[in-house]
């Protein structure tokens, strides 16, 4: 079980993350990392970055930022900085028929998530999923996982009926689906960890924890 060492902090939004941790049994602060990720995904783009790395940097930065404000609140109360900050993203890509690698962002409303799905049927698409810990100002371990998920050729009946059902619940979700729930009728086929298809690789990241002395062994 968790030891009482400096805190642990999940520096993200996302509900799945932070269920995923919550199974898991451990006890955490989850804050979320006001960063434009838009922005930093822009960038690396423009640099021509591929997307585990772009997703590594999202992570890095959303990780920073609450490790940042913390410390400094700590600080200026007198308390212990060093929380021990968990940052995390996800990017999806798919090859289109032209050949070239779209890249998705969480869809803004139905109708755009319509749009992504239809774009994923029937083909094979990867999910970019980096998890990073940061403490007293660095990075002190990382991971990429890149599950890889082939959505079956499902009718557009199918859709209409599974956006109505799911409705507003997949618009926090990068790839318009919860594998853990009616989302998983859309694939043929998933390769990968089932947690990093969620948003957060779970076991790479239990065992640094345990060798970082926050779990036990
Ligand atoms: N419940 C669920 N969520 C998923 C699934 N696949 C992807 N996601 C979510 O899709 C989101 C990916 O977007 P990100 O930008 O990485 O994270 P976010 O939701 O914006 O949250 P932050 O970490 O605060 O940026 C995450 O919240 C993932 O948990 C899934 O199968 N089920």
């Amino acid at each position: 079980m968790q030891r009482d060492t400096p805190a642990l902090v999940l520096a993200s939004a996302s509900s799945a993350r932070r269920s995923l941790l919550s199974a898991a049994g451990l006890r955490f602060e989850a804050v979320a990392a006001a960063v434009d990720e838009d922005s930093i995904k822009e960038s690396g783009r423009a640099e021509g970055m591929p997307p585990g790395e772009v997703a590594t940097m999202l992570a890095e930065a959303k990780a920073r930022r609450v490790a940042t404000r913390l410390d400094r609140l700590a600080e200026a109360e007198g308390g212990r900085a060093g929380a021990l900050v968990i940052g995390a993203d996800q990017l999806l890509t798919c090859r289109t028929d032209a050949g070239e690698l779209r890249w998705f962002d969480k869809p803004r409303d139905l109708a755009e998530a319509r749009e992504h799905l239809l774009a994923l049927r029937g083909r094979e698409h990867v999910l970019h999923t980096a998890v990073l810990c940061w403490r007293d100002g660095a990075r002190v371990w990382q991971h990429l996982a890149a599950p890889r998920l082939v959505m079956r050729r499902f009718s557009d009946n199918f859709l209409d009926r599974y956006l109505a059902e799911e409705g507003e619940a997949i618009l926090g979700c990068v790839g318009c689906y919860r594998l853990e729930g009616p989302g998983v009728q859309l694939f043929e086929r998933v390769e990968g960890d089932h947690a990093a298809v969620l948003g957060l690789p779970l076991l790479p990241l239990l065992g640094f924890l345990r060798q970082h002395g926050v779990l036990e062994g």
